[in-house]
């Protein structure tokens, strides 16, 4: 379980081309709410490859040597396919404030992918803040979470198909 986000904490935030603008205006907001943020880049608009960047961070969180992370790309999908092959990463996509506290309350995201080229800054902001300050309620969803890394034999599910 992830606490929520205090002043203070390193977050470090990464993307590629067409998330570079966004992260630079989230670098800033990040900066003047009090967190320590570390830029893995990229640090430009030049075409580059999102797999470059989701790596660092999501081995970060994965570790635990970070709590939480903020990636973001075209559609946010290229960085969470990537982030979520990491044990213990929960990157969820998130394009409006209620699914962005839906994913703490509910699923305990622990990486924000955001799609920067369709989402405004404005919304980015909200989202942003509402997945720092929002806490994960557990009970049910805990459950829920604990079974994300299970295999299929762990969880008890029986054989898609398999007849009862
Ligand atoms: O999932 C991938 C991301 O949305 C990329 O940001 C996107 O594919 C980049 O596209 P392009 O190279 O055409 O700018």
């Amino acid at each position: 379980m992830v606490d929520v986000a205090r002043p203070g904490e390193r977050i470090p935030i990464a993307s590629d081309h067409a998330g570079f603008e966004l992260k630079e205006r989230l670098r800033v907001v990040l900066g003047e709410l009090g967190y320590e943020v570390e830029d893995i880049g990229t640090h430009s608009t030049a075409s580059t490859d999102y797999p470059d960047y989701a790596h660092p961070l999501s081995q970060q969180v994965s570790d635990g040597a970070v709590d939480r992370g903020i990636l973001l790309c075209g559609t946010g999908l290229g960085m969470s396919y990537v982030a979520n092959r990491y044990p213990g990463v929960r990157a969820a996509v998130v394009w409006n404030p209620e699914i962005a506290g839906l994913a703490r309350k509910h699923n305990d995201a622990n990486v924000l992918v955001l799609p920067a080229r369709f989402v405004s800054d404005e919304d980015a902001v909200a989202i942003l803040k509402t997945w720092l300050e929002t806490p994960f309620e557990g009970g049910r969803h805990g459950t829920r979470v604990n079974k994300i890394e299970q295999t299929n034999e762990q969880n008890g599910a029986e054989s898609p198909g398999s007849a009862s």
